[in-house]
């Protein structure tokens, strides 16, 4: 789902703005990703999208009103709508502008979003003058949050729907990656074709059946991954070598764990599947574990509740191969070799992953112990580069911004103004051939860094970590004193070391 508006250059402009003010442009190098910036896909997004979001939302618990009172009675009628009201409350706030407020329910992690909400300076807690991220997901945990205040509809998932038909839509294009990804060697060819199979699929789902499984052609198993990778013309940074290289250097190891941080559910969590099948299969990984949402997140983010769907869907499939697939996959999970990890609701908070060090030390330390941590999709990229514009030319390294418990892979397709890692001058070649790259989707990165060996940042020793140690050069410019909104905000509840 991609809005499509006219961006300006922003790897090249250095508009002038301070903190407060509402601009007319794009958003300025150097500058948070936001709602002030008035020609941004930020600004579009939280005025047109998102109330769109949440009508569908609206619209959804009317349609399912009658299945929902079959289930819990008569009194879930009340329930849905106190929470359509509150939604179209929601709604207005938005519209107005209007300050955050701090969460007074039952939230499990009430304590950790009130914690991160009071930080914020008053003149970055409304939603169009915040740091778009802050917004995005605020709107998303307050709308979960409608629903968490009933007796009844706290495991509603309102997006279901949605992951399972853009499933079952792909049919054809399952059957064929099936097929074409079954017997595979353990070798770097065809690990990084899964890899860019899984990547396309961030974006390309209905595109990837319309393109390359016509119904009427007959591909060969090699020729399918083979038009897959043709989408390579727009894969913008390969570092898929250097993934196979971390792989292959801890393949003497006892324990291979990979961290992978999953995005959408639907087709794009079956290709997700493919390759960590692909990895625990030929000995690459001793296990798999898979970081989901806790709660529905923006639209089709996977769950837990979803991937157990998916599995018994496949495996009750009417084709045999996926049917078999299905059963394959459960045998997987149940041997332990892919996993969900415990959930955490780090996930669905509004911080960027260089604070994760601080604000959930225990998450920290799981994806410290494993061998590689993925992250897949646009969301995750935008946390890992803290909803920074950087120069498009820094290095992924430096805008990780030492945020590096392990052996760190990203995957994504470009759907926002954030990216980094590029090749001198291919930002702007890319802008004036095709001035809606940044939020088409149609471009991909799949970058790479190693862990953080450096004794400073040794778990255990960072407790009141104000600023990143010097010698890792982060190029930060001065005025960007706005990612002090990316506060290191420590829950009250929340482990020390
Ligand atoms: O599913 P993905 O790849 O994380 O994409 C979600 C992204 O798409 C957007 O809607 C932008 O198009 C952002 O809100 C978000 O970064």
């Amino acid at each position: 789902m991609t809005l499509r508006i006219s961006l300006g250059n922003s790897s090249t402009l250095s508009g002038k703005t301070t903190d407060s003010e509402f601009t007319e442009g794009p958003t300025p190098r150097h500058s948070l990703l936001s709602g002030r910036f008035k020609q941004s896909f930020a600004y579009l997004s939280l005025r047109t999208r998102m109330p769109g979001i949440m009508q569908q939302i609206i619209l959804r618990l009317l349609e399912e009103g009658p299945e929902l009172e079959a289930k819990f009675g008569v009194e879930v009628h009340k329930e849905i709508h106190h929470v359509i009201d509150a939604i179209e409350r929601l709604k207005l706030e938005l519209n107005r502008d209007r300050q955050f407020l701090l969460f007074h329910g039952n939230e499990p992690d009430k304590a950790a979003w009130n914690a991160f909400l009071t930080e914020l300076p008053r003149h970055k807690r409304t939603y169009f003058r915040a740091c778009w991220l802050h917004s995005e997901c605020y709107l998303y945990r307050r709308i979960h949050s409608f629903f968490e205040s009933t007796r009844h509809l706290g495991d509603f998932d309102y997006f279901a729907h949605l992951k399972q038909d853009d499933l079952k839509i792909s049919e054809r294009a399952m059957h064929a990656l099936a097929t074409a990804t079954r017997n595979l060697s353990k070798d770097f060819e065809s690990f990084s074709k899964l890899m860019r199979i899984n990547l396309w699929s961030n974006h390309y789902e209905i595109q990837l059946n319309a393109y390359v499984f016509q119904e009427d052609e007959q591909h060969s198993d090699l020729e399918v991954l083979t038009r897959v990778a043709d989408l390579d013309r727009n894969l913008l940074v390969d570092d898929s070598t250097l993934v196979w290289n971390c792989l292959m250097k801890a393949k003497d190891r006892r324990e291979i764990v990979v961290d992978f941080v999953c995005d959408n559910g639907g087709f794009e969590f079956f290709t997700d599947m493919l390759l960590m099948e692909y990895l625990v299969e030929h000995g690459m990984a001793t296990q798999v574990r898979l970081h989901v949402k806790a709660i529905p997140w923006y639209i089709s983010d996977v769950n837990s509740a979803d991937i157990e769907w998916t599995i018994n869907y496949l495996i009750g499939h009417s084709d045999e191969l996926l049917s078999a697939l299905g059963h394959r996959w459960a045998r997987l999970m149940n041997a332990g070799k892919i996993v969900v990890a415990p959930k955490s609701h780090f996930w669905t908070g509004p911080q960027p992953y260089f604070v994760m060090v601080e604000s959930d030390l225990e998450l920290y330390k799981v994806l410290s112990g494993g061998s590689l941590a993925i992250f897949k999709g646009d969301l995750n990229y935008r946390k890992l580069m803290g909803d920074y514009i950087w120069d498009s030319t820094e290095e992924f390294i430096t805008c990780l911004r030492g945020f590096r418990p392990c052996n760190i892979c990203a995957m994504r397709t470009v759907k926002c103004e954030v990216v980094c890692g590029l090749p001198e001058g291919k930002s702007d070649d890319l802008l004036r051939s095709d001035p809606q790259w940044m939020i088409s989707g149609n471009y991909g990165v799949i970058q790479y860094t190693d862990s953080l060996k450096c004794p400073c940042y040794q778990v255990g020793r960072l407790s009141g970590l104000s600023h990143l140690p010097s010698h890792h050069n982060f190029k930060l410019d001065d005025k960007e004193s706005d990612q002090s909104q990316h506060k290191r905000t420590r829950p009250r509840h929340s482990r020390k070391t």
